[in-house]
């Protein structure tokens, strides 16, 4: 008899009892066939013993038993071999793109570094020519060298004298080590893109100080300890959005400009198209676009752009309607952008999400209509439309930046991280829940590459500050300002008392995992919409996109904000105490 099957008809008439192990191609026992295995060891071990049974057929569905458990045992250990080979993985991949762009950075900036690769590399029958080209080169290092070092004190005795004549207070010289000075020098030239990016505290600050007659004290130099200020970007594609936000000044840091402002838009030409994008099955919607569409074309006369939908509504209204342009297949959709110069939506929020869901990359700016029962995202009132687009038309207006979030799924069986599905561009937040399953979710959540946390409870939002007041308000999440930059990070339904939302800064790479060890897999859905399977070992990536969602404002963001939360959501409604409290004379 095979040890991994056994069939036994007794000699009772009982039914027949089969245990088998099967074992699948790959060699790994499949768990469900464990747990039938041992199903049918317990059925059998159950059955009373009765006198004259074979006693080696007990002692031997036993060790069928402590097989099946091993086997069982075997199977939770190859899962979590696999997490770990996963984790080792991603690791690796991480390590490795890292080194490659860091190899990538030296060899651009480090010549000295470059030499020693060169020497390294070069074989002894190349170490003369090697030399041979070194030669000069370090001649002309020398050169350089006395040249700066000539320069330097040229600037030493420069300074010594302006201070001398007392011209000013406070002056910057350079460091008088010649060594940092060629550095600093070869670096401005070397490094322009560095130094658009970054600080360099290649100064030493001198300042006279003040409460000192003498000539020996006015001389005296306070030395302020070197320093650099640079910050980093996702990527090498995001050195195009960097920002100088901090300058050095006198050795202070000081912030010249902070990213969330008002933002004006001023037309530098008139506007000549404008696409019209309403929202489905609404009467009212309906007569407001024929007459938006008539008054455009005959006062203002724009060219007018709506949805094919849209386009066979006003046809079937009236045949002069013809002149209303459309498009015919999505390749046209995304090249609407360079034709629109602005956006008018008809609906509610959701009108406003469908809109910027439209452009897969820049967009034009939106005047959203509210037609909705909440309006959070659209100020403009349609009984006012003329008036409205009147002064929108001729501009200036404030408009508020709403940042959108670039949400990539990554599969287990991408080779790398690069290796994504379409990405999508989300206005209000992407969700990973559980969908139908019953289970927890189980999330592991890095920022960065550092772990944030496990997410164990229906899923996780991350959303937008112009989101701050959809799902995530709902899931317990803060109210934020739509111009504040940020990544919101709020729990649903966590299933720990601690688990509180947290609001992450706008540079950083969010990446939510399902772990090989999840009980079930998770569903991301973008802005309510496009749901995806992730399944064990797949991953989201999040973060902000280049392409912000330019919206008009009625007044400017501040007001159009505080305006939506006390009207929508009737914030902090609260009836006025009486006077009638305690007179001073009772306290
Ligand atoms: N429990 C919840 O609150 C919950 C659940 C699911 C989805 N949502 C939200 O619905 C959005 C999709 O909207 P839809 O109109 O396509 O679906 P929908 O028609 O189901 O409307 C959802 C509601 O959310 C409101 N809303 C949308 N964006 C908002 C914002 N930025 N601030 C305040 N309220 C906002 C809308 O005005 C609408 O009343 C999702 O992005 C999500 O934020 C909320
Ligand atoms: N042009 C469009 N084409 C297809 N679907 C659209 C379009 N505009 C809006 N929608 C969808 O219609 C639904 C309802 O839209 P919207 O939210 O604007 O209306 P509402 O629910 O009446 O208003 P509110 O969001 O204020 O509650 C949304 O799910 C949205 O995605």
């Amino acid at each position: 008899m095979s040890p991994s099957k056994l069939d036994s008809t007794d000699s009772f008439g009982h039914e027949e009892a089969s245990v088998s192990c099967s074992k699948p191609e790959n060699g790994c026992v499949d768990s469900l066939s464990i747990f039938h295995s041992e199903k049918a060891v317990e059925e059998l071990l159950q059955q009373t013993p009765v006198a004259g049974m074979d006693e080696h057929l007990i002692e031997f569905s036993e060790a069928l038993r402590t097989v099946a458990k091993a086997l069982r045992r075997a199977a939770e250990g190859k899962a979590s071999a696999q997490a770990e080979a996963a984790e080792w993985k991603r690791r690796y991949e991480l390590e490795r793109t890292r080194n490659i762009q860091m190899e990538q950075k030296v060899s651009g900036n480090n010549n000295c570094e470059m030499l020693q690769h060169w020497w390294i590399r070069s074989s002894l029958d190349n170490a003369m020519d090697m030399l041979r080209i070194m030669l000069p080169c370090l001649f002309f290092w020398e050169v350089g060298k006395e040249q700066n070092k000539r320069i330097a004190e040229a600037r030493m005795a420069e300074q010594f004298s302006a201070e001398k004549n007392g011209d000013i207070d406070c002056e910057r010289v350079k460091n008088s080590d010649n060594q940092s000075m060629l550095q600093n020098e070869s670096n401005e030239h070397s490094e322009t893109g560095c130094m658009k990016h970054g600080i360099w505290s290649h100064e030493v600050l001198r300042d006279r100080e003040s409460d000192s007659n003498s000539n020996a004290d006015r001389n005296k130099i306070m030395r302020k300890a070197s320093f650099k200020l640079s910050w980093w970007c996702n990527g090498e594609n995001g050195d195009q959005h960097k920002h100088d936000i901090v300058s050095f000044e006198r050795g202070n840091i000081t912030t010249a400009e902070r990213s969330s402002k008002q933002i004006s838009l001023k037309w530098e030409s008139d506007p000549q198209t404008v696409l019209i994008l309403t929202k489905p099955n609404s009467v009212s919607v309906r007569i407001l676009c024929v007459q938006m569409v008539r008054w455009l074309r005959e006062r203002k006369k724009l060219n007018v752009y709506v949805e094919p939908r849209v386009k066979v509504e006003l046809l079937a209204e009236s045949s002069n309607f013809s002149y209303v342009q459309t498009w015919k297949d999505d390749s046209e959709i995304s090249h609407l952008h360079m034709k629109v110069d602005l956006v008018i939506t008809l609906g509610g929020d959701g009108t406003v999400l469908w809109a910027a869901s439209m452009f897969k990359g820049p967009v034009p700016p939106i005047v959203p209509f509210s037609l909705g029962s909440l309006g959070f995202m659209t100020p403009f009132h349609s009984e006012h439309f003329k008036d409205c687009l009147d002064s929108v038309l001729r501009g200036p207006i404030s408009i508020t930046l709403r940042h959108r979030l670039l949400c990539r799924v990554v599969r287990d069986a991408a080779k790398n991280e690069y290796e994504t599905e379409e990405p999508f561009l989300v206005l209000n937040e992407v969700t990973i829940d559980r969908g139908i399953s019953s289970y927890l979710t189980n999330l592991e959540c890095y920022c960065d590459n550092s772990f944030v946390t496990c997410v164990q409870g229906d899923g996780l939002i991350l959303s937008t500050t112009s989101g701050s007041t959809a799902y995530s308000l709902a899931a317990g999440g803060s109210m934020v300002h739509p111009q504040v930059p940020g990544i919101l990070f709020t729990p649903i339904c966590p299933h720990s008392l601690s688990f509180r939302p947290l609001i992450l800064p706008e540079h950083v790479t969010v990446r939510i995992m399902v772990p090989f060890n999840s009980r079930s897999p998770a569903w991301a859905s973008f802005d309510g919409k496009d749901r995806k399977l992730l399944a064990a070992g797949d991953a989201l990536l999040c973060s902000m996109a280049p392409w912000p969602v330019p919206t008009a404002c009625q007044v400017d963001s501040t007001n159009d904000f505080l305006r939506s939360i006390h009207d929508g959501l009737h914030w902090n409604l609260r009836k006025t105490q009486s006077f009638d409290g305690p007179r001073d004379r009772d306290l």
